[in-house]
């Protein structure tokens, strides 16, 4: 049976937009039954008492930016920071409406989970869109492949308690995991054990927990 490997993550995190295409990329590879779990990483933060990097020290911040040009190259993951555009959506108008909007059609069409996560993170990063407003969602939504009357639908059961009770409660199982940012991973290990990973950056580390070869970044895109 294929290992589980869950990956929390939310569409405001550019680090996430990376660990969730390598783990897509991995999956066969290493033939693991990959879990999307859309959380809040506001949420997150709070819980936990951590401060974004780039607010707490402005010199991570400009590192950051760099770090990430670095990244984006090496895993051949499309990732834009527009500075004006990120601070708005992240920090100002946060992605509480995103996520909620992802987590219903998560609970309505789970197909549609991997695809819209991916088109976000195209909108946000790429096409520098304010991915909080509601054409934006709906095209990034028509993208993904879903149509008119599921994106009504969603938006619809974006602002049931279900659907909000359902994303507040996977930020929770991700803090009491441990979780202090994004990306979260939960391997389930060679050894049988539960593992928690942070980052886009330990694919070694999470290979010898699973026993299996790290192949590289496999820098072919998936569908975008
Ligand atoms: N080194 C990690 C950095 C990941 C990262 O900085 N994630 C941000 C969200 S985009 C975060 O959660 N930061 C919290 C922290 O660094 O404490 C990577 O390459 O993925």
């Amino acid at each position: 049976m294929a290992r589980r490997f869950e990956i929390f993550y939310d569409v405001v995190s550019p680090y996430s937009f990376i660990g969730f295409e390598m783990a897509c990329r991995l999956r066969d590879t290493w033939k693991i039954n990959l879990l999307l779990k859309p959380f809040f990483l506001g949420g997150v933060m709070k819980s936990s008492g951590n401060t974004p990097p780039a607010i707490q020290c402005q010199t991570k911040g400009i590192y950051m930016m760099k770090d990430l040009e670095n990244l984006s190259r090496h895993y051949n993951v499309p990732v834009k920071i527009d500075h004006e555009n990120f601070a708005k959506v992240a920090f100002e108008k946060t992605t509480l409406k995103p996520m909620r909007y992802l987590t219903a059609i998560d609970m309505a069409y789970p197909q549609f989970t991997e695809e819209l996560s991916r088109q976000f993170w195209i909108s946000f990063f790429c096409k520098i869109q304010d991915i909080t407003e509601p054409d934006v969602i709906r095209e990034t939504s028509t993208r993904a492949g879903l149509n008119k009357e599921q994106v009504e639908k969603a938006f619809e059961d974006a602002t049931s308690s279900e659907t909000k009770e359902r994303l507040t409660s996977l930020t929770k199982e991700a803090v009491e995991l441990g979780a202090f940012g994004a990306p979260w991973f939960v391997i389930h290990g060679k050894d049988g054990k539960q593992h928690t990973v942070f980052g886009s950056d330990r694919w070694g580390v999470i290979a010898d927990i699973l026993d299996e070869e790290y192949p590289g970044p496999m820098r072919k895109l998936s569908k975008t």
